[in-house]
C-alpha cells in the first residue's frame, strides 16, 4: 500500500483568550492510496480541523506530517504558501456541502477552471467523468439553476478532474434529501476508484458511513480506526 501521508504524533489545539483548548493530541495516522475512511464523531470533536490540517488550511502544533509528491513522502514542516498551493491544485479535490461552484458560470467552464490551475486541458477523463455524472448535457448550463444534487455532481467532476491523489469531503451529502444523497455517494466512491483516490470524509450519516472503507472516530481528541458500535455510541 502506498502512503501519500502520514501524521505522526501531532498534537492541534486553539487559543481562546487566555486559555488554550486542545482538540488533536499525539495523533499518528496514515492515509493509503485508493483506502476511502468516514470520518465520523461528535460535533466539536475536531473532525473539520484533521480535514483542514491535511489540507494544509491549518497548522499543527508538534509533531510531524509528510506527504507524498512523486517518489517520495516529504516532510512539509518547512513548506512556504507556494507549496502548499502547488500540492493542493495537483494532489487535492475537496468537496463541501455547499457546493462552492462559481456561480455565474456554466458546468463545462466549472470543471475547467480547475483543470487550467494546473495547466491541464479538457481529457477523455473529463467526458467520462461528466458521462457517468449524468453532466453530459448539462454542460452549458449555468450552475447557479441546478438542483442541489446536479450542483454536488458538477463539484465531484471538478474534485476529480485533474485525478488528485486525495479528496477532501466535508459533509458532501448535508444539503441533499435522502435520495440524491445516496446517488452522490455511490458516484463519488465509484469514480474516485476509478481514478485510485484516496477518501477522507467527514460525515454524521450513517447510511454515508457505509460507503466508505473504513471508519476513523474522533472522540476525547484521539483517532480510533474502526471502531466498535459501542465505541461508536459512546
Ligand atoms: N479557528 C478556530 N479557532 C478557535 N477554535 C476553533 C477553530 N476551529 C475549530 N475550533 C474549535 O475546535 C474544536 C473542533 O472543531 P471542529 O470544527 O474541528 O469540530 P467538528 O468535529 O468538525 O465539529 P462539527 O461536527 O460540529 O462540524 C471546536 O471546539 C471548535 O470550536
Amino acid at each position: 500500500m502506498t502512503s501519500i501521508v502520514t501524521l505522526n504524533s501531532i498534537n492541534k489545539g486553539f487559543r481562546d483568550g487566555e486559555s488554550f483548548h486542545s482538540v488533536l493530541s499525539n495523533v499518528s495516522l496514515t492515509l493509503t492510496q485508493g483506502q476511502t475512511i468516514a470520518l465520523t464523531g461528535p460535533s466539536g470533536s475536531g473532525k473539520s480541523t484533521l480535514l483542514n490540517i491535511i489540507g494544509g488550511f491549518e497548522t499543527i502544533d508538534s509533531g510531524e506530517m509528510r506527504i507524498r509528491q512523486g517518489d517520495a513522502l516529504h516532510s512539509v514542516s518547512q513548506w512556504q504558501d507556494h507549496q502548499w498551493s502547488q500540492y493542493r491544485r495537483k494532489n487535492l479535490g475537496v468537496i463541501f456541502q455547499q457546493f462552492n461552484l462559481l456561480t455565474p458560470l456554466n458546468v463545462r467552464d466549472n470543471i475547467q477552471f480547475s483543470l487550467a490551475l494546473n495547466q491541464l486541458n479538457w481529457s477523455p477523463w473529463c467526458d467520462q467523468l461528466c458521462q457517468q455524472l449524468g453532466l453530459t448535457p448539462l454542460l452549458n448550463r449555468s450552475v447557479e439553476n441546478l438542483s442541489g444534487g446536479q450542483q454536488q455532481r458538477v463539484a465531484i467532476a471538478r474534485a476529480l478532474a485533474h485525478k488528485p491523489q486525495l479528496i477532501l469531503a466535508d459533509e458532501p451529502t448535508g444539503n441533499l434529501d435522502q435520495q440524491a444523497g445516496m446517488q452522490v455517494m455511490q458516484l463519488l466512491t465509484d469514480l474516485a476508484k476509478q481514478a485510485n483516490c484516496c477518501i477522507l470524509m467527514v460525515t454524521h450519516s450513517e447510511e454515508c458511513a457505509q460507503f466508505m472503507q473504513h471508519r476513523w472516530h474522533v472522540e476525547n481528541q484521539q483517532i480510533i480506526v474502526n471502531p466498535s458500535s459501542t465505541q461508536l455510541q459512546g
